[in-house]
């Protein structure tokens, strides 16, 4: 599975249309003399769905912490659109299309929905924030997220006022809003209600298959990745243990042995 390393061009370059959106070369993260990401080379192409999957601790979130540039590799590179950005903090990573959403809420309660888009897509255009909505340039841009995410109804609403479904929507919509083109998603689904499940696959179906964007995300349940996903990436204690297509993914005997009581 292992490609030749080579280094991208410098950051900044124009783009080569054969470059895949992401690419990364043995990466690997160490902390405290522990290794939690090891040797990690893969390629995700434009418009790509690509889900990774694992036990817990198995280094997902690690991974897409050294991905967006909240942690920076210990070893190894990362290229997107084949300019290396493997030493680039994360508001510049952003800047260039990568997105998250994280595990755990990343919202305020008191705040209503309609700001939350508001001030993230202040953040993602620069200049001050501010709530008031006098001469808001953004406005527009905050009704269509809110309208694709199907929050139009509840922009008044506080984040505290949303159910778990809603939550997970607006943290896409915050995501959203600044248009990127990379998205990651840390477990999207997590405390959701099984009803709101499906609402909010379809929603990521859309961003996918409609809107284009190239999806990297981590889900523990299969059965919402396997209509979703093109390919699955299953880690295991830091490492790739196998990269293919669902189907071929799930009848690995390598893959069932490591989830052997974990419910594959
Ligand atoms: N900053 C850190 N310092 C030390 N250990 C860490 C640090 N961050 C993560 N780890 C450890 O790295 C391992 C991988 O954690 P990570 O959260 O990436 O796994 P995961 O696959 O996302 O797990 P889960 O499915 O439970 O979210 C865990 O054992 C965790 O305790």
């Amino acid at each position: 599975m292992s490609a030749p390393h080579t280094p991208g061009r410098q950051d900044g370059g124009p783009a080569d249309p054969a470059d895949p959106v992401l690419r990364l070369d043995g990466t690997g993260w160490s902390v405290g003399g522990a290794t939690i990401v090891q040797d990690i080379t893969l390629s995700v192409r434009e418009g790509e769905f690509l889900a990774f999957i694992g036990p817990n601790g198995a280094g997902k979130t690690s991974l897409f912490n050294l991905i967006s540039g909240l942690t920076l590799p210990t070893a190894g590179t990362i290229a997107l659109d084949g300019a290396d950005i493997t030493d680039r903090p994360a508001h510049l990573r952003a800047r260039r299309g990568i997105g998250r959403t994280f595990q755990t809420s990343s919202l305020w309660p008191a705040m209503t929905v309609d700001d939350h888009v508001r001030l993230a897509a202040q953040a993602a255009r620069g200049g001050s924030y501010r709530l008031w909505r006098r001469a808001d340039p953004f406005t527009a841009d905050v009704a269509g997220v809110l309208e694709r995410t199907g929050l139009g109804h509840r922009a008044r609403a506080t984040a505290a006022e949303l159910s778990h479904g809603e939550k997970r929507k607006l943290e896409l919509a915050v995501l959203l809003v600044g248009e990127p083109r990379l998205m990651l998603l840390d477990e999207p689904m997590a405390g959701v209600s099984a009803e709101e499940v499906p609402a909010l696959t379809e929603l990521i179906r859309t961003l996918h298959r409609e809107e284009g964007r190239t999806v990297l995300m981590v889900e523990h349940h299969m059965d919402v990745l396997l209509g979703l996903a093109d390919r699955l990436a299953v880690m295991h204690h830091g490492r790739l243990l196998a990269l293919d297509t669902p189907e071929a993914v799930t009848a690995d005997p390598t893959v069932q042995q490591a989830y052997l009581g974990e419910g594959l």
